[in-house]
């Protein structure tokens, strides 16, 4: 039948895999690892795509398109960069059937890709700031169990790559790109997200130091980097040689950045605001916000129905609205009613015989199943009305479940307790590196281990003589835990 045999509550894998194909998100494709990503979820990946290069732009980064192919040499350039992620990197070793004397790696990010480039074109202080942005697909032959959208072996992002001649350039732009990801998930994908700071074991080794937007999955009780932000410091002008003059003809190293957010976002969004009965897309990312259905009774005037219905439709697109009608006659009106609920738009509308006479129509609210009479003459303000309530109370609703996973824990039994409670642990911590160390190697378990989500920019207030939750050293900063993506 049309509904899913998968309980979110009850076996969330299950239901997560249903759930993206049912709504029809994603078609499963032959080789592991890779999905088929179809309009359902493209419409939402371009909606937010719109909305960050419109932002971008405004801060004249440009985008442009470097190859997928990466040569050998440059990739290998930076040791500590590419050493742990050699087994992820995707080689083309054949073309046809003769093989290849040098293999072509193909990107898993382009740091070492447009380096090189960055080096030959920035001179002086004149060419800077070099600040450019590709939307590109990426791969990583990953072999953690892949998860559509979540860990797939490609994947659509954009990455940023800027340079600068100073470091507070950098450092400002690392926080308005980051303040940028927490709109796309605050705003539009309406799920909160924390913004904070990675500690030195969890940041981008080649970085200087990392920031993160965290969303958390309350359902697995594990945190998600939503979005990241780098400064790269001068590492990378170093290993590719990317200096300028300066305007005392000083030759200098430039102050990078780099900055990502990825296909995984519809992940989360499903994850988060998914229920029982399939998809619940919030209005602004939703490409159908209003399903219009027919509701034929056997002696009513089934054309005038079809006209209420088509009038409907042609109302609320002139305002603007994203709107359908489902005039199939081979489905039933509960059939559609369940399909365009699998789907997640965020509101039905349904036209009946006692509608017309009324002059009315029944909306039907997807997050919250409430149920209006509506007068045709206040069509277009109730929608505006319901639409802009379910986005806003989506975001109600997730965050109040995310913070009732959040746990201030001060001592390690606390801190266990919490996790085998699938909690996002906020933590005072003495920042030593050994001993986030020691809190994944006790942690180990087939659920994964806890490690830093993030040093939340926004710290609670840290009383004198705190002290750290594992090592019972001075604390010196509170910090989100958990077990994570
Ligand atoms: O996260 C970002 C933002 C956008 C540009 N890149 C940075 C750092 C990416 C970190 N990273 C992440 N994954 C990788 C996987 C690989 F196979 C590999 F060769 C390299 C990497 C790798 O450098
Ligand atoms: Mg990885």
């Amino acid at each position: 039948g049309l509904g899913l045999s998968n309980k979110k509550d009850d076996n969330f894998g299950e239901w997560y895999y249903e759930v993206v194909v049912n709504g029809e998100m994603i078609e499963y494709y032959d080789i592991s690892g890779c999905y088929i990503l179809r309009p359902w979820a493209i419409s939402i990946w371009e909606t937010m795509q719109t909305f960050f290069d419109a932002e971008i732009k405004k801060m004249k980064i440009k985008n442009c398109y470097f190859p997928l192919f990466v040569s050998p040499g440059v990739l290998q350039r930076e040791k500590d960069h590419i050493e742990g992620f050699a087994p992820e990197v995707a080689w083309v070793t054949k073309s046809g059937s003769t093989d290849l004397d040098v293999h072509i790696a193909i990107r898993p990010t382009s740091e070492t890709v447009m380096y090189p480039y960055y080096s030959k074109w920035i001179r002086g202080h004149r060419d800077l700031p070099l600040k450019l942005n590709q939307w590109c697909n990426v791969v990583r032959w990953e072999f953690s169990h892949p998860t559509p959208f979540i860990r797939s072996r490609e994947f659509l992002w954009q990455e940023g790559h800027t340079a600068f001649a100073t470091k507070v350039e950098a450092d400002e732009e690392v926080l308005e790109i980051l303040e940028l990801y927490r709109r796309i998930y605050e705003e539009y994908l309406e799920i909160p997200v924390i913004k904070g700071k990675k500690s030195e074991l969890e940041k981008f080794a080649g970085g200087l130091y990392t920031t993160s937007v965290e969303a958390f999955i309350p359902n697995t009780g594990r945190g998600i980097q939503g979005a990241t932000s780098h400064c790269l410091g001068q590492n990378f002008a170093k290993m590719f040689e990317i200096n300028f003059e300066n305007e005392k003809g000083e030759k200098q190293m430039v102050w990078q950045n780099s900055w990502a957010y990825s296909t995984r976002t519809i992940g989360v969004l499903v994850m988060v605001h998914g229920d029982d009965n399939g998809l619940v897309l919030p209005p602004k990312v939703a490409s159908v916000q209003v399903v219009v259905i027919p509701v034929p009774y056997k002696d009513a005037d089934t054309q005038a129905i079809f006209d209420a219905c088509s009038e409907t439709v042609n109302t609320l697109s002139k305002a603007g609205f994203r709107v359908e009608a489902d005039f199939r006659d081979n489905y039933s009106p509960g059939w559609k009613y369940s399909h365009w609920e699998m789907k997640g738009v965020p509101l039905r509308i349904e036209i009946g015989p006692k509608d017309l006479v009324n002059s009315q129509v029944r909306i039907v609210r997807r997050d919250n199943s409430a149920k209006t009479d509506i007068p045709m003459a206040k069509l277009t303000e109730k929608v505006k009305e319901m639409l802009d309530d379910v986005q806003q109370s989506l975001f109600d609703a997730a965050k109040q479940k995310r913070d009732a996973c959040i746990k201030v824990v001060k001592t390690w039994d606390e801190f266990m307790e919490a996790l085998n409670q699938k909690k996002m642990i906020l933590a005072p911590w003495c920042d030593e590196e050994e001993v986030e160390k020691d809190v994944k190697a006790r942690t180990k378990g087939e659920m994964g281990a806890a490690k830093t989500l993030c040093s939340p920019f926004d710290q609670p207030e840290l009383p004198e003589g705190t002290l750290c939750f594992a090592s019972g050293k001075p604390a010196k900063k509170w910090t989100y835990w958990g077990r994570s993506y």
